[in-house]
């Protein structure tokens, strides 16, 4: 069976065509979500991209979090739903909780779009079961609000627990503490990525196709998941 992975639109989404064009590539079906059904449509997963979600007013996130379809989404990603939220998307997962700390205004207060090396350091979620420890991968990042921050307990926890799942190497774009780039939940099922592996899974466009790790990962993790 095809695995049916879902990808969000919210009004201002930038990337969601992209996502849904790397879940094909992988080899899953892509299935279009609506922010206002609260419907998931029986997906296997889900994916909350990129891009300006209610225009990014009030705080990037903190709008999209109270859309009807993230209810359905909480409460599944809290029965073990694989969710991969990807810049907003990522955004919306710490508005909604899903996943500690917040991103914050860049520290140079500039907006930064380049291609960026990262190291994939946690390889047990249901998003990076298709990389080594320690692979370095080169993906675009491209945002305006990606500096992760917590308080210092809960990053000694994160990195304690192996929920560091990349930081970023070669220079940190957006003044990341521990220079974070990717986070996960206890279970793993949960991922929050700041730059955009989506947009490096094909040869014409590049800038690797390192991106469709996540994706080819996902499936991998949905084959050895009980039904
Ligand atoms: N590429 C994105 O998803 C951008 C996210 C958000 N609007 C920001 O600028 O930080």
């Amino acid at each position: 069976m095809t695995a049916r992975v879902g990808v969000v639109t919210f009004p201002g989404s930038l990337d969601d065509g992209d996502a849904a064009r790397a879940v094909r590539i992988a080899g899953a079906e892509a299935v279009r979500l609506w922010h206002g059904d609260p419907d998931l449509h029986g997906v296997d997963a889900v994916v909350l991209p990129g891009g300006f979600s209610y225009g990014d007013y009030l705080r990037c996130g903190a709008i999209a979090r109270f859309a009807p379809v993230m209810e359905t989404i909480v409460q599944a990603a809290r029965g073990g739903l694989p969710v991969l939220g990807i810049c907003n998307g990522f955004q919306i997962l710490c508005e909604a909780h899903l996943l500690p700390g917040a991103l914050t205004r860049n520290q140079h207060l500039h907006f930064r779009n380049r291609d960026q090396v990262l190291r994939i350091e946690a390889t047990g979620t249901a998003w990076t079961n298709a990389f080594q420890p320690g692979q370095e991968v080169l993906v675009p990042v491209k945002n305006g609000e990606g500096c992760y921050v917590a308080d210092a307990a809960t990053l000694d926890r994160l990195e304690g627990e192996g929920r560091v799942v990349a930081r970023y190497v070669g220079g940190n774009p957006n003044g990341s503490l521990r220079d974070i780039a990717a986070i996960t939940n206890e279970a793993g099922n949960v991922v929050g990525i700041m730059p955009h592996p989506e947009h490096a899974v094909e040869a014409l466009t590049g800038p690797s196709l390192d991106g469709l790790g996540f994706f080819t990962s996902v499936l991998k993790h949905l084959v050895g998941a009980p039904a």
